[in-house]
């Protein structure tokens, strides 16, 4: 890595997406005194105009523009130096593929970094404190995006695994949708546990098979993020569930819903996924079901209940 080009002062960092997270993830970083170029589709600033010279171009944008976004940068000139950081939370609805996966096949040469954590975006922009995950596999890579975030209320952790912090931030949103519908239902402090418990067993097999890092689910971007979005009315996934179990449809909610809940599309993707891997993931395929209503959600809980008994660990 060349120290001079990234001499810290002279950092350049353009932020594609100015939805909730990305005007965070902005914020975080102007108040630490780097100057961020912003994008989205609506500015009056070209693509191309934006990342030019920038050292580090993050995209924040929801899943369903990671390929676009992708396809528009392919047509601009940006060095092989430039590191890539993807903040998304989704999956790919035709490859099962990861944001960073992606990143990396369209940018062969380019470092990229996942950043993901337990990070309700309106807690940050309130300026409460959190902390996150910064990872990648090229030594040096993150510790650049950790400095330009690192701040007294958003501590920064680095990490090698980056699938597995990636998959960690992706699919505990389909356990979220599991604990609003939980709430919803007012099934109790214990069901709720069991629930969120039981829920990173499916998300460590699932990971664990993609070839992520056992341990890497038990840290800030798995546990914590489950934990996060799993007990806050703030998070868009949870809100899916919670209102599912008051009776209201799918398309309603989402209407209504204030942003993105990446969770209804990592919910069919993931499913699929598990399928022919031949992983068990109950929870999932409930919510699954739950989401094509195709049952109710004590219809849901039911087929989870009487399961056949089983060892905890097998
Ligand atoms: N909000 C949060 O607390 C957190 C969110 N995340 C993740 O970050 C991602 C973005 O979430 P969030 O900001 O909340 O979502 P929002 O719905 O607020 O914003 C989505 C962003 O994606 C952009 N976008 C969507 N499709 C396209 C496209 N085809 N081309 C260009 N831009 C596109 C939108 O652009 P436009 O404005 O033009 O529609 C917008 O900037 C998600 O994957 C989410 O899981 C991660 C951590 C925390
Ligand atoms: O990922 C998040 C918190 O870490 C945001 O969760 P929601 O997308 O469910 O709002």
């Amino acid at each position: 890595m060349n120290e001079e080009r990234y001499c810290h002062s002279k950092i350049s960092m353009a932020i594609l997406g100015t939805g909730a997270w990305g005007s965070a993830l902005s914020t975080l970083a102007a108040a630490n005194g780097y100057h961020i170029k912003l994008w989205s589709r609506r500015s009056c600033q070209t693509l191309t105009e934006v990342v030019k010279d920038a050292d580090i171009i993050l995209s924040a944008v929801s899943m369903k523009g990671v390929r676009d976004i992708i396809s528009q940068l392919q047509l601009v000139k940006i060095s092989p130096k430039t590191i890539l950081v993807t903040a998304t939370k989704g999956l790919d609805p035709q490859t099962t593929c990861t944001p960073s996966q992606i990143w990396q096949k369209a940018f062969l040469k380019n470092p990229v970094v996942v950043l993901s954590g337990p990070n309700l975006s309106k807690e940050i922009q309130k300026g409460l404190p959190a902390a996150t995950v910064v990872a990648s596999k090229i030594d040096g890579v993150a510790e650049m995006v950790q400095l330009i975030f690192s701040s007294y209320r958003f501590r920064v952790y680095t990490n090698h695994d980056p699938l597995g912090v990636e998959l960690g931030g992706t699919l505990k949103n389909v356990i979220a949708i599991a604990a609003g519908v939980c709430d919803g239902l007012e099934l109790g402090t214990n069901a709720k546990a069991a629930l969120v418990t039981r829920g990173l067993a499916e998300m460590v097999r699932v990971g664990v098979d993609w070839g992520a890092q056992q341990d890497t689910f038990y840290g800030l971007s798995g546990l914590g993020d489950l934990l996060a979005t799993c007990n806050s009315p703030l998070s868009r996934n949870y809100q899916v569930g919670y209102q599912l179990a008051s009776g209201k449809k799918l398309s309603e909610i989402i209407e209504n819903l204030e942003g993105t809940a990446e969770g209804v599309n990592t919910t069919q993707v993931l499913v699929r996924r598990a399928r022919v891997q031949k992983i068990s993931i109950p929870i999932a395929e409930q919510v699954h079901r739950l989401l094509q209503a195709e049952i109710s959600p004590q219809q849901a809980l039911w087929e989870l209940m009487q399961r056949d008994v089983k060892a905890e660990y097998e």
